[in-house]
């Protein structure tokens, strides 16, 4: 493996490189993608399709995201060039194990993990995307040996359901909702709730009456649509489209549109096959996770190397705020191209689940004996 101008160039980065010179930097006019361009010696492409956002745009502007989520396929041999340009600038996080461990040397890793798509893979029922036994096992070993967090959309009381994990940090209803662990003494400073569990911050508490009223609303007004689903997220509410007719999104989204003009207060966005309604306060996931290591002790601190993966939208926020920061890793879990700020990409749950059982391994291993802690450990 070698590193030139930034591009770890592993076998397969190599490869990907050979077949985009032949394809595009020397194309035949006829074949060129439209969507391609060499850029200073690199290759780009425009990944506007990708990634529109919902808020101040009319229903149609609307259609088209929700389109824009599940992109048409295009031609396979298109197709494998982007994903060419793409592996490019963001490699796998296990082909570059080795460097991401290189690069947290010295410093304490912090983990933030999306649920949804990340730690479970992605099923047509909300209520039935559960993790498996494996992923629950990892997930109890990171926390033994990193300050880990889960970062969700959801709302705390269904993903603790479905983690069971009581020493991990929950940042729930896009980090409105933050909880620190209640089964280990922790550094970050709390105040106890009523059940006695250490709550660290809600902003939006005041949100709360006026996303009950919209919920009932809306779970009226979607009733006739085949498929729709209303989802109460207690700080954010969410209305899935992965089961209704295409034909019903332009109905569905007028719907919503119609109701939410009476809530100026309220935003929205969106996330996989799923409209995401909120306040219109400045939070969200990259605002939960500086919060989070400002309770850990790493505000203005060089020694945190803070890792988050994530397969949505709205972790997007998060991976932004670790570039800016030019801290830690943002990871997209995805296996096709998506604009993203991350710089690593894993396909699915299994690798990550691999990627943290791999970082597990090799605490144990460093912690036996030191000196072996930047070695492989495949
Ligand atoms: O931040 P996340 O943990 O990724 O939560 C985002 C949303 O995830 C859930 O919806 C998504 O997963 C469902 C189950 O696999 C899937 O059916 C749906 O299409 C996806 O959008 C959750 O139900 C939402 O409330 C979250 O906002």
């Amino acid at each position: 493996m070698t590193k030139q101008n930034n591009v770890v160039v592993t076998p397969e980065v190599k490869s990907c490189i050979n077949t985009l010179i032949s394809t595009v930097v020397l194309p035949s006019a006829a074949t060129a993608p439209e969507s391609m361009a060499v850029i200073g010696g690199f290759l780009g492409f425009s990944h506007n399709n990708f990634i529109k956002r919902l808020e101040g745009s009319n229903v149609n502007g609307w259609i088209d995201s929700m389109r824009a989520a599940s992109p048409t396929r295009v031609k396979s041999s298109e197709n494998y060039q982007e994903k060419c340009s793409w592996i490019l600038f963001h490699p796998s996080a296990l082909k570059v194990f080795d460097q991401i461990l290189f690069n947290s040397k010295g410093k304490q890793i912090v983990f933030f993990l999306d649920y949804d798509g990340t730690l479970s893979p992605i099923v047509a029922d909300p209520d039935k995307a559960f993790m498996t036994r494996k992923m629950r096992g990892t997930l109890k070993d990171v926390a033994r040996n990193f300050p880990t967090a889960i970062v969700t959309g959801r709302c705390r009381d269904k993903v603790f359901n479905f983690v069971k994990l009581a020493e991990l940090y929950y940042a729930a209803s896009h980090g409105m909702d933050i909880m620190g662990p209640t089964k280990n003494q922790t550094t970050a400073k709390s105040k106890s709730d009523s059940n006695n569990k250490a709550v660290l911050f809600q902003p939006a508490s005041q949100f709360l009456p006026m996303i009950d009223e919209v919920y009932k609303i809306l779970l009226e007004k979607t009733k006739s649509v085949p498929g729709a689903m209303v989802e109460n997220n207690k700080y954010c509410l969410s209305v899935h489209f992965r089961c209704v007719d295409e034909k019903s999104w332009a109905p569905l989204a007028e719907k919503v549109r119609l109701v939410l003009n009476e809530y100026p207060k309220l935003r929205l966005t969106q996330g996989r096959k799923v409209l995401e309604i909120r306040p219109t306060i400045k939070w969200d996931k990259g605002k939960a996770l500086e919060f989070l290591l400002e309770s850990l002790g790493y505000e203005n601190s060089n020694d945190v190397f803070p890792i988050y993966i994530g397969d949505d939208r709205t972790d997007e926020d998060a991976f932004k705020v670790l570039s800016r920061r030019g801290q830690g890793v943002g990871i997209l879990v995805s296996s096709v191209p998506k604009e993203t700020d991350a710089s690593y990409t894993l396909q699915d749950p299994s690798e990550v689940e691999n990627f943290l059982r791999r970082l597990v391994e090799w605490k144990r291993l460093s912690s036996v004996n030191p000196t072996s802690a930047y070695r492989v450990v495949d």
